[in-house]
């Protein structure tokens, strides 16, 4: 567990590193980015599991868990330096980057930006841009939070991160997701709104030219298997991979199948 050594002038960074359980040299290097109100335990289980012969680095973004919270609003492009910046003082090398929703936002914009630091991406139940529509739901999302809190909001996210048979066998589980947000830095939560309704990657996406396996979420209500699909048709390496019963959060709902597509897709993959 390291705590908090980042460059000064740039917000800490709460993240592990898990080294490789056989004690030999990392087959990979992974690092996980997280959802929009999540956390980096989001990843307990795949992070558990990578790690048997690889490093995994996972992390809070910054204005979540336990990261620092700087003013807002951000950017995608600030949160794709904050990875940056976390990829060179732990002098990881090029990564395999797997992010969540906004984690795949930035790892979009991270392999864009910082295309030697990114070896092969998975970018799960996430888009490149918000159409107009979307974009007015985030403006009143940020609104509604301004005016009544998370508690605003916290019970439409768990209709959009879980669907209905999830949240009727795993309550526990959605109760527990459902604090964390409710637990989150307020103004770090909207300062991320602002980055995450203004992602916009689609022109730019014929331009990743690294192994790109893109998953999505067959009843995900807030990033559509569509908008999946217009990433996968964008990037010229990219493989689609969308999971049966799973919704935003597919990692927690389908744990096994997320993690076998991403196996599934390593084998193709030199070390
Ligand atoms: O909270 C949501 O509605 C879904 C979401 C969008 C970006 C993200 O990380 O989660």
């Amino acid at each position: 567990m390291n705590p908090f050594p980042l460059t000064a002038g740039h917000p800490r960074l709460r993240h592990h590193v898990l080294e490789p359980r056989h004690g030999r040299a990392p087959r990979r290097t992974f690092v996980l980015a997280h959802a929009l109100g999540c956390d980096l335990t989001m990843w307990d289980e795949l992070a558990t599991h990578l790690s048997a012969d690889s490093r995994v680095v996972v992390y809070d973004q910054r204005g979540h868990g336990g990261s620092e919270v700087p003013a807002g609003p951000y950017t995608m492009a600030a949160l794709a330096d904050d990875a940056s910046r976390l990829i060179d003082e732990l002098q990881l090398g090029p990564v395999t980057w797997i992010g969540l929703s906004m984690g795949g936002m930035v790892g979009q914009e991270l392999a864009l930006s910082r295309p030697g630091q990114v070896r092969a991406l998975v970018l799960a139940n996430t888009t490149s841009a918000y159409a107009a529509e979307a974009r007015t739901g985030w403006a009143q999302r940020i609104a509604a939070i301004e005016q009544g809190g998370l508690a605003a909001i916290v019970d439409g996210a768990m209709l959009r991160w879980f669907h209905d048979g999830f949240r009727a066998a795993q309550a526990a589980t959605v109760a527990r997701w459902r604090d964390r947000v409710l637990s989150c830095d307020t103004a770090g939560y909207l300062a991320s709104c602002h980055a995450v309704a203004g992602v916009d990657t689609t022109a730019r996406l014929p331009r990743i030219d690294v192994p790109t396996l893109v998953i999505a979420g067959e009843l995900d209500l807030g990033t559509p298997p569509d908008m999946a699909r217009v990433i996968a048709r964008a990037i010229p390496q990219a493989r689609l991979v969308i999971l049966p019963q799973a919704s935003h959060l597919s990692v927690l709902e389908q744990p096994l199948a997320f993690r076998q597509a991403v196996e599934d897709w390593l084998q193709g993959l030199p070390d």
